[in-house]
Parts: C-alpha cells; sequence; structure tokens
C-alpha cells in the first residue's frame, strides 16, 4: 500500500498567502484496478495562476492545483509502462492512480541529458505560453522592439529568448539587479532593475527612445498603464499576466487604456496558453531544438522537498525565483 502526502489549500488566501492557509494530509491509495497507473511525483511546479485561481475554482479541502513530472510505478494500462514519464495536472500530492485521462507521455525524444523538470518551464506550459503568446499575439516581427516584464520569470526568460533568435531587439525588465544581470547573460540587449529605477516612463523611454512594437505584459497594473503610452503607432500588447494584482485584496484603480490605444492604433489581447492545445507538439519541438541548440537557456530555481511547497509558492510570488520555480521531491 502507497501513503499519498498531499497540500490541501486550507483556508482561501486574503492578500498574501500564509502557511496557516495551506495543510499537509496523507492518505492511503487503493490497490490500481485495471486500466490504472500508479504515479510517483518527482518534480511539482509553482506558478503564479495558482494564487487567482484558487479563489475563482477551487474551495477550501481542494488539494493544492499544478503540474507535475511523474515516474509510473505500478501499471495496468499498456499505454503507460512501468518506468515511463509524464506530464499531468496531478495538484500538490506525492502519488496518485489514473486512468490514463490527462496524463501526457513526455515527448519521445526527450534527451537524457535534459533535466525532465525542464517539462513544467522552459519545455512545457510556461515555454509554450511564451512561444505562442510572442508569435501568435504579438505577432512580432525581425527588427522589432519587444518589452517584457517579469523577465527573469519561468515565462518571460524564455520570451526574450526567443523574440533575440526571431531577430527583435528586447528589453526586459525585473525586480534585482541579480536578475538583471542575468537578462543580460540571456541576450537582453536592454535591462532594468523597476524597483530601483527613479521614474518608469524615463527607464523606459531611455531603453527605447522610440518605443515599443510589441508589450508582453506579465505583470499588469499601474506599471502597464506607464508602458501604453509608450507604444509604437500599430504596437501588439500580449496580455499575458497581471502578477502585480493577484494579491491585491482591494481592486485598483487604474488609467483608462482608450486614449493611447486610439492615437496608437494598438491591438491589445489576453490569452489563455491552452487555446494552443492542438499547436502543443509543434510548441514543444521547436523549444526542445532551441534548448538543444544552446539557443534557449534554461534557468530554474529548485527547492529540495515536498514539505516546502507554501513556502517555495510564497517565494514565487515575492520574487525569490531566477527562472522556473520547482519542487524537487
Ligand atoms: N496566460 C497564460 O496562459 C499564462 C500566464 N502566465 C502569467 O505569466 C506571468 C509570469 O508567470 P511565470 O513566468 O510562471 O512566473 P515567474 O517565474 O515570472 O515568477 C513570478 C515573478 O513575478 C514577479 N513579480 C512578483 N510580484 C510582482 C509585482 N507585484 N510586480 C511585478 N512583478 C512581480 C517576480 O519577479 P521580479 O523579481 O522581477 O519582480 C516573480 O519572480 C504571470 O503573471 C502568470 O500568471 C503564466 C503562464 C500561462
Ligand atoms: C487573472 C488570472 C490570470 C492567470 C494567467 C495565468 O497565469 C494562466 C495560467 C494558465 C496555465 O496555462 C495553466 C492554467 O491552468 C492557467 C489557467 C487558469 C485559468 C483558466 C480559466 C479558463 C476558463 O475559465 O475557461
Amino acid at each position: 500500500m502507497v501513503r499519498a502526502k498531499s497540500w490541501i489549500l486550507k483556508k482561501h488566501f486574503e492578500g498574501f498567502p500564509k502557511s496557516s492557509d495551506f495543510e499537509l494530509k496523507e492518505v492511503e491509495l487503493p490497490k490500481i484496478k485495471d486500466g490504472e497507473v500508479l504515479l510517483q511525483t518527482v518534480f511539482l511546479s509553482v506558478d503564479p495562476y495558482m494564487r487567482p485561481y484558487s479563489r475563482r475554482y477551487m474551495k477550501e479541502g481542494d488539494i493544492m492545483i499544478g503540474g507535475v513530472v511523474a515516474k509510473v510505478v505500478e501499471s495496468k494500462n499498456p499505454t503507460y509502462p512501468v518506468g515511463a514519464f509524464v506530464v499531468s495536472n496531478a495538484g500538490w500530492t506525492t502519488h496518485f492512480i489514473s486512468s490514463g485521462k490527462g496524463l501526457q507521455l513526455m515527448l519521445r525524444e526527450w534527451p537524457e541529458k535534459l533535466p525532465r523538470s525542464l517539462a513544467l518551464g522552459t519545455i512545457g506550459m510556461p515555454g509554450l505560453t511564451a512561444y505562442f503568446g510572442l508569435l501568435e499575439v504579438c505577432r512580432m516581427k525581425p527588427g522589432e522592439t519587444v518589452l517584457v516584464t517579469a523577465a527573469a520569470g519561468a515565462v518571460g526568460s524564455v520570451v526574450g529568448q526567443i523574440a533575440k533568435i526571431k531577430g527583435s531587439k528586447v528589453v526586459g525588465c525585473a525586480g534585482s539587479d541579480e536578475k538583471v544581470a542575468y537578462l543580460k547573460q540571456l541576450g537582453f540587449d536592454e535591462t532594468f532593475n523597476y524597483k530601483t529605477i527613479g521614474s518608469l516612463e524615463e527607464a523606459l523611454k531611455k531603453a527605447s527612445p522610440d518605443g515599443y512594437d510589441c508589450y508582453f505584459d506579465n505583470v499588469g497594473g499601474e506599471f502597464s498603464s506607464v508602458v501604453l503610452n509608450q507604444m509604437k503607432k500599430y504596437g501588439r500588447i500580449a496580455v499575458c499576466g497581471a502578477i502585480s494584482l493577484y494579491n491585491d485584496t482591494v481592486e485598483q484603480k487604474g488609467n483608462y487604456v482608450q486614449i493611447p490605444m486610439i492615437f496608437q492604433e494598438l491591438c491589445m489581447e489576453g490569452f489563455i496558453v491552452s487555446r494552443w492545445d492542438n499547436r502543443r507538439e509543434e510548441g514543444l519541438k521547436a523549444l526542445l531544438k532551441w534548448v538543444e541548440e544552446g539557443k534557449i537557456k534554461c534557468p530554474e530555481h529548485v527547492t529540495e522537498g515536498f514539505g516546502n511547497m507554501p513556502a517555495a509558492f510564497m517565494g514565487l510570488l515575492k520574487g525569490e525565483n531566477t527562472g522556473k520555480a520547482i519542487i524537487k521531491v
């Protein structure tokens, strides 16, 4: 018999999450039936969406939502033999039983030398978000100037690197001098620490005096209102995330967007990466190829130990991670 440990949402978050909002529970899993598999989690992901998602879609007592990489340890389903690795939205749990529904076998061509954790980051959901957000929503063209926020994170670091591969100038901002230095190593052309600049308007102007063709928006809020006035004519804004707002208890009142949108004839589009589920394999293969060619580097911030998941999640929301935040069981 296998005992599964799971992190439960004990109390809905009010403002910034607290340790007491989570509870660790242990249950004995039943024997698997025909068609089922028993999986052992190897890596887990913490992502910003878990904060707004929990309020909208979860109830107290539910297992925290999230993606994992897991290994098949018992199988009565020939599609998932013992030893196979899968990606699944199993949530914050060490073991689980599945009928196979929702399991995604890892790419057959996954190279031995690449950490499987990348299937939760650069060669997974965040990498696909960068790929489709930049190429399909921003419709970036060579020679254009791209601005990306939360640039040292899982999505932002890939956006910047794809934009360089595709021949644009990239401006990235992040919340510490170490992160900003790292962006330079990734090949970003201009970078700044948004927490230490005097004036955001001046920092944006200095980085690109002619303005921006594309804005890959990971943070939303006041920051993005300022960016709107620095967009070039016919600029495109991919509204990917709004992490600066996720922990708010009182809704922020921002500037209206219409005037800059009309004068500059901007296109602003929100998106969820699952829109391109039918092109998932194309995106993953492109990302894997760039990683293998050394054109995309894959920073990771790995926390050891399943017991540290709440701390890793809160750390992500505080900006402790450079690259993808991963938990190694
Ligand atoms: N639309 C979609 O389908 C998807 C959207 N997303 C969104 O993309 C964004 C980035 O996600 P992801 O790459 O996984 O996370 P990251 O790895 O970028 O981690 C989050 C980062 O956000 C930054 N941050 C935290 N608080 C603030 C704040 N108040 N203002 C500005 N920055 C802040 C921190 O970096 P720093 O130190 O620089 O502040 C932190 O490291 C999120 O908004 C997320 O919701 C992600 C996946 C799919
Ligand atoms: C205001 C919330 C913005 C969340 C942006 C974000 O980070 C999205 C991440 C998605 C990721 O692809 C994996 C998910 O499950 C996240 C989506 C969560 C909300 C989906 C809602 C879809 C629906 O209601 O149909």
